[in-house]
């Protein structure tokens, strides 16, 4: 294929995608990055659609105007990526800066070396975003769930294989001239390159996309919305899971439940009960182990699934979680002095296996009312019940 129909290819390539994308983007979250890839498609390719329109040599407004949409382009991506990470993106004051600078550059260094200068900049510029691209995307692997790895680490690798082709022509330029780099087998080879580039972009940010929303989605089932504890759901898989494991560990089971929390409702309001929900589920979360669990299982009620512990070890957590949870000073609207709960605490005897899950669950139930009816704020186990009984 010859470099004018490769070209003509990426450009199709890129408006093509960048109406994927803005279609994809319809139906995402306000931020969600995509849009900034559909302008930033759209726009490179008729960047590489309107030098092929023009011809060469290319006029020097035109140079500027279509040097200076690419640039911006591949900025557009490059914050895209960190919108759709959660990074502080940049609005448009920074992109006027950015833009300014460009054409500052651009005007000088053209003046100075002519059409060397003009593509030594171009493609610094580009490869130093698609490099930064790559980057933001071998970071964000980390902080991202699982399923959003894969995709993550496949767009680092393939901006940054686009990255190196173009600092390296912006480095060649300076001492070989445009000529081999833009006409022959480099040239041909680069837009090739960039084309299938371009392709693979787009499935892989539809990747992204299904992968972002395939975990919301799993998320949305497993997650109590007020809380971000896990919910009956959640809680049903986890106790599952632990359970299919080849060695399984017992598991000790603390119900929990707010102290009069009608009495906030009434007096505060809902808000307000809403308000301290989130943060004694805060408070008891940050009180449990990574390997432990812990849901929200009703109104006001909380479970906590204590993995291999003693009783010892069992008592020791519901106190440090009644001490959390007395500690916290809740600033509620409306009300003039921070609101002030207590819980009261059930625990189980050891449950080892999925069978005795449900008498279990019964047994820190029956703990909680006893805890309730001996007067709150204070913790009672299934054990000390059983003995009472006999
Ligand atoms: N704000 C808010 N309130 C809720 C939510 N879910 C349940 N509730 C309220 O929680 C309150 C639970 O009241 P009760 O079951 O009487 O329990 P309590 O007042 O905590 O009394 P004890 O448990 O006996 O100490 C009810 O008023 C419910 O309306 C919720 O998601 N948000």
């Amino acid at each position: 294929m010859d470099q004018s129909t490769l070209i003509f290819v990426l450009a199709i390539h890129l408006v093509c995608s960048g109406g994927l994308y803005w279609l994809i983007g319809r139906a995402m979250p306000p931020r969600s990055g995509v849009n900034r890839w559909a302008v930033g498609a759209v726009m490179f390719g008729l960047a590489y659609g309107g030098r092929l329109l023009v011809g060469q040599p290319v006029p020097a407004p035109m140079q500027l105007l279509l040097d200076g949409a690419m640039a911006v382009a591949a900025l557009l991506f490059f914050t895209g990526l960190r919108e759709f990470v959660g990074k502080p993106a940049g609005r448009w004051p920074m992109f006027a800066g950015f833009l300014l600078v460009f054409v500052v550059l651009h005007g000088l260094l053209v003046w100075q070396f002519g059409l060397v200068g003009r593509h030594a900049l171009l493609n610094l510029l580009l490869g130093s975003l698609y490099g930064g691209l790559a980057l933001e995307a071998f970071r964000a692997r980390g902080h991202q769930h699982a399923a959003l790895r894969p995709p993550l680490l496949f767009l680092a690798l393939m901006m940054g294989s686009l990255a190196l082709p173009t600092l390296a022509r912006g480095v060649l330029i300076v001492s070989v001239g445009p000529d081999p780099l833009y006409r022959g087998l480099f040239a041909q080879f680069y837009y090739g390159y960039a084309s299938l580039a371009a392709v693979m972009l787009g499935l892989n940010l539809v990747w992204l996309v299904f992968s972002r929303l395939n975990t919301q989605l799993a998320e949305l089932a497993s997650r109590d919305p007020l809380t971000r504890l896990l919910n009956r759901n959640g809680l049903d898989e986890v106790v599952a899971r632990h359970f299919a494991a080849r060695e399984t560990r017992p598991v000790t089971l603390l119900q929990i439940d707010i102290d009069h929390f009608k009495r906030i409702n009434d007096s505060l309001g809902h808000a307000a009960g809403d308000r301290v929900l989130r943060e004694v589920a805060a408070a008891l979360a940050s009180s449990v182990r990574a390997s432990d669990f812990i849901a929200r299982t009703g109104g006001e009620e909380f479970l906590v699934g204590c993995v291999a512990a003693d009783d010892g070890v069992a008592w020791a957590l519901a106190e440090r979680l009644l001490g959390a949870v007395r500690r916290l000073d809740i600033k509620v609207p409306g009300a003039k002095v921070p609101v002030h709960c207590t819980v009261s605490v059930g625990i189980s005897g050891r449950c080892g296996q999925k069978g005795d899950w449900e008498r279990c669950w019964a047994d820190a139930d029956r703990a909680l009312y006893a805890a309730k009816a001996a007067g709150r704020d204070r913790i009672v186990a299934a054990s000390a019940l059983r003995a009472d009984l006999r």
